[in-house]
């Protein structure tokens, strides 16, 4: 059983080396939290939250999250028994979505479970990969020399893929320029949903660059406009606002709303969801790649360990922590080499808290008693 004594949520601030721009705004200085799991023998396990601080990717905010741990999803932990990760999906589930407070709270209980166990997060989750294979987002540049310089320096250091952002008025002419300097690397664009079928004849052009894929053109709700969209256009589409959970992605596969699933564990609810998602996507030969949502150190250990599994048979968003931060809050910090990370084998996340780091960054700090 796993006896919990103790959470204590550290609320952090850290500023991005670089600006990320998307279609909504913009992101420079990230406002989360570190959840610290403590049990009755003294075990610890670390979750981070995703959620931004405005509403503009999902619903969820870092205030909301916040609140629905401490005055929802906590009290209801404490009032069960629990002896395995898995049974938190259960427990957590009179609550409606609100997935990236879930998803922090049970994130922080697996890498807790392996710990005890004795094993590592990746072995607790299913993963079978040494190694990971990286890819890098970029978010909107303020000009094309910019974006060129980011590419270059991005294959410099091996990632095996670009993903660019795009919306409209900002999409086709990006591309050419992309395509004339670099023909041949593997890129795919992400649109955030800015895009609805008006815009087909646009949607159309894109099929000209060889992409990997389109990430989310449209709606987050709109699977009967994407399968329209799919049914129009050669390249994959891929879907990352519109799936919250497993019952998504069997609507988006039955639809043919979309060739390829982004999976991000706060945005579906956690790892137990992402795996049971992982398995069907496989079942049905839809491959999935990680999502990212600008981590630190113990939420990129998270991510790493989730895409060990199989059917990551793409590179994921998954940078190292140097792409982000000066410092990051773990030791040692992820570290992409040749396009690819290799899984921590040590019991849980694998990687060590720098404290020295995170009370640097530390904002203020909540115990809450079992
Ligand atoms: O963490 C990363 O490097 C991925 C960043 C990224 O592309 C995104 C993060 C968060 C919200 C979005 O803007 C975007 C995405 O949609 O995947
Ligand atoms: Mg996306």
């Amino acid at each position: 059983m796993l006896s919990i004594d103790k959470i204590i949520l550290h609320r952090l601030n850290m500023r991005l080396k670089h600006p990320f721009v998307t279609s909504f705004g913009t992101t420079q200085d990230k406002d989360f939290f570190i959840i610290e799991v403590i049990d009755e023998d003294g075990y610890c396990g670390y979750g981070e939250s995703v959620a931004f601080d405005a509403p503009w990717y999902t619903e969820e905010t870092v205030k909301t999250t916040i609140h629905m741990l401490t005055d929802f999803l906590i009290p209801l932990l404490k009032k069960n028994h629990i002896t395995h990760p898995r049974e938190l999906v259960e427990i957590l589930n009179p609550i409606r979505r609100n997935h990236m407070a879930k998803a922090a709270l049970e994130g922080a209980i697996w890498d807790l479970y392996a710990k005890r166990e004795n094993i590592s997060l990746q072995q607790a989750l299913g993963g079978e990969k040494t190694f990971i294979d990286v890819g890098m987002s970029i978010g909107i540049q303020p000009t094309m020399i910019d974006l060129l310089n980011k590419i270059e320096r991005a294959l410099e250091d091996g990632y095996k893929r670009i993903k660019l952002k795009i919306k409209p008025g900002h999409d086709v002419q990006l591309l050419r320029h992309v395509r004339r300097h670099f023909p041949n690397i593997p890129i795919m664009v992400d649109a955030n949903s800015a895009y609805t079928l008006d815009d087909l004849p646009i949607l159309k052009q894109l099929d000209d660059f060889d992409l990997m894929m389109i990430e989310q053109p449209l709606q987050q709700d709109d699977f009967i406009e994407h399968a329209k969209l799919q049914d129009t256009i050669s390249t994959p589409i891929c879907l990352d606002e519109s799936i919250h959970s497993l019952n998504d992605v069997k609507l988006a596969i039955k639809l043919g709303s979309c060739k390829v699933i982004n999976i991000k564990s706060g945005r579906v609810g956690g790892l137990t969801e992402s795996i049971k998602i992982h398995d069907y996507c496989q079942k049905h030969h839809i491959p999935v790649w990680c999502g990212g949502m600008l981590e630190a150190g113990v939420g990129r250990a998270h991510n790493v360990a989730l895409a060990s599994l199989t059917n990551f048979s793409l590179p994921g968003d998954t940078a190292g922590s140097s792409h982000y931060w000066e410092t990051d809050i773990i030791t040692p910090e992820v570290v992409v080499k040749d396009g690819k990370i290799k899984v921590p084998t040590g019991a849980g996340i694998g990687y060590a808290i720098d404290w020295e780091a995170l009370r640097q960054f530390t904002v203020s700090k909540q115990i809450i008693d079992f």
